[in-house]
């Protein structure tokens, strides 16, 4: 389990993370949305173990992450600028990977390269963005770490590389119960992976839940009437949105969907939908200030 506790880190006299606390459990994907600045890098790289924490404790599995040496062992970070030795081709990356990771496996590493259809010899600074990120994950994967921390990591991929590049990460995650860190901009990447989300503004974690609890709290209703929408529905419904669009009625609920569906029904509306509402929508609905921020992250 990853776990923070009252992490704070400044530069000089700039808090850049404040009374941080997060765990993660094992096979978990954890998504960290935040604005510009916002201090997700910060964070990453504490989880790392390539910062050290002013205060408070950074530990994967109860020991500490700063200078550990055998919990690096377990962790594969991919920064939003792969890191590559300047002239070394593919294969030469990996002979470094595998001297650095016991569990390395050279046979998941020539599966890959094949699956990517990488040339192997030639040297990755040569090879644009988007392969050069291809290739991060190629090496990545065959290093089978125990946690993998990604920084935007669908920056720069074609939506077929994204697509198998996904469904690479949640195999590994299903079958040997991967630990996943992904801090992105993007909020519709993170609905799509994500099992938790957590939300940093200004150096502050101001929320993180579990994704599919955000999503049963919380529906968009569309509705028409004959008459107009009854008051009392309105009442009881008590949305936190409403907008018209022609004839129909459009409002966001909080509640049980079962409970809304009946309550519906009772008043016999000519037209009728619940529909579940995305990430960002649920972020621009339901929170307010943060609501605000979201719809500047989102891209
Ligand atoms: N090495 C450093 N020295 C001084 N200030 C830093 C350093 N690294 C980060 N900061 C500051 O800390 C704050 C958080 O930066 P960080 O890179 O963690 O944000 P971020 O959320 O990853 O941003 P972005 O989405 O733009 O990459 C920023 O104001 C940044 O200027």
């Amino acid at each position: 389990m990853i776990e923070m506790k009252d992490v704070g880190k400044r530069f000089d006299r700039f808090k850049a993370l404040e009374k941080v606390s997060l765990s993660i459990q094992k096979g978990s994907i954890y998504g960290l949305i935040g604005s510009n600045g916002a201090g997700k890098t910060t964070l990453i790289k504490l989880l790392a173990g390539i910062y050290r924490q002013d205060h408070g404790e950074v530990t994967i599995d109860g020991s500490p992450v700063y200078e550990n040496t055998g919990l690096k062992q377990k962790i594969f970070y991919i920064p939003d600028h792969p890191f590559v030795f300047s002239h070394y081709t593919t294969k030469q990356m990996a002979r470094f990977y595998k001297n650095c990771y016991s569990s390395w496996s050279d046979e998941r590493f020539e599966k890959l390269a094949e699956l990517f259809e990488v040339n192997l010899q030639k040297k990755i600074q040569t090879f644009s963005k988007g392969w050069q990120r291809q290739i991060a994950f190629i090496l990545a994967l065959s290093a089978n770490p125990e946690i993998l921390i990604l920084d935007e990591p669908m920056d720069g991929l074609d939506p077929v590389v994204r697509k198998k590049v996904k469904n690479l990460l949640i195999n590994d995650v299903a079958e040997r119960e991967m630990t996943i860190f992904i801090s992105s901009h993007n909020l519709r990447e993170i609905e799509d992976i994500c099992d938790h989300i957590g939300i940093i503004h200004s150096g502050t974690l101001i929320l993180q839940k579990e994704l599919d609890e955000l999503k049963a709290d919380i529906h968009k209703v569309q509705v028409a009437y004959r008459d107009g929408v009854p008051n009392h529905l309105l009442k009881k419904l008590n949305p936190l949105h409403t907008e018209k669009r022609g004839s129909v009625s459009l409002f966001i609920v909080r509640g049980d969907e079962d409970s809304i569906a009946r309550q519906i029904r009772e008043t016999n509306p000519v037209i009728f939908d619940l529909l579940p509402l995305t990430l960002e929508e649920i972020f621009i609905y339901e929170m307010g200030d943060i609501g605000y921020a979201i719809k500047n992250v989102v891209v």
